[in-house]
């Protein structure tokens, strides 16, 4: 097979809340040329309610906003696609993966006081950068039977992309 023939991948760029998901991901897919989906935008209102709150996500909360996003993801395979999710634990990746099973996960990655000075930064968002500790507890690693790989949040976005576009599969 030629690389122009070649079916682009669909890649979740995963991790907590201020690890570069939107910004690193909208530039994955302009690198690929494929759609960018932002998964903020799958939220029912009442989550981000929740969120804007100060309180963080159960699983029941999760559950509509993993469906929605897995009706993207199996839009969009075979044809490629970027969709940035926070994707925490095991079994929302796994519910992700129904949409597509050779769904690549991208996790960016890096030091707490690193991911919280980006957050203390940011502006006009409903996230609060209080959230953060909860959503590291949330966190479950990629394991080793997931198709995946980390990637370093050190640096500017676009060395991160740079760095993840070298990671994902042929
Ligand atoms: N590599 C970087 N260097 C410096 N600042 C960055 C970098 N990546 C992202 N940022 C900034 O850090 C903040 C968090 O990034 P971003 O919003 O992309 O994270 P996120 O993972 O999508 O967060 P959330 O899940 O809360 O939406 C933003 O203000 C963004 O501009
Ligand atoms: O699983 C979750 O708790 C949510 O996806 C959060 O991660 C937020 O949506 C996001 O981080 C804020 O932008």
């Amino acid at each position: 097979m030629t690389a122009a023939s070649k079916t682009p991948p669909v890649v979740v760029v995963m991790g907590v809340s201020g690890s570069g998901k939107s910004t690193v991901g909208g530039l994955l897919a302009e690198r690929l040329g494929v759609p960018y989906a932002e998964a903020d935008d799958f939220h029912p209102a009442a989550n981000i309610a929740k969120m804007s709150a100060g309180h963080p996500l159960d699983d029941a909360d999760r559950a509509p906003w993993l469906d929605a996003i897995a009706e993207w993801i199996a839009a969009h395979e075979g044809h490629g696609g970027v969709v940035s999710c926070s994707a925490l634990r095991r079994r929302y990746r796994d519910r992700l993966r129904e949409a597509a099973p050779d769904l690549f996960f991208l996790h960016l990655d890096g030091p707490q006081e690193l991911i919280a000075a980006r957050l203390a930064a940011r502006m006009q968002h409903f996230m609060p950068s209080g959230l953060l500790g909860s959503q590291l507890d949330a966190l479950e690693r990629l394991e080793p039977d997931e198709s995946g790989a980390v990637v370093s949040i050190e640096g500017g976005p676009q060395q991160i992309a740079e760095r993840a576009l070298a990671l994902l599969p042929d």
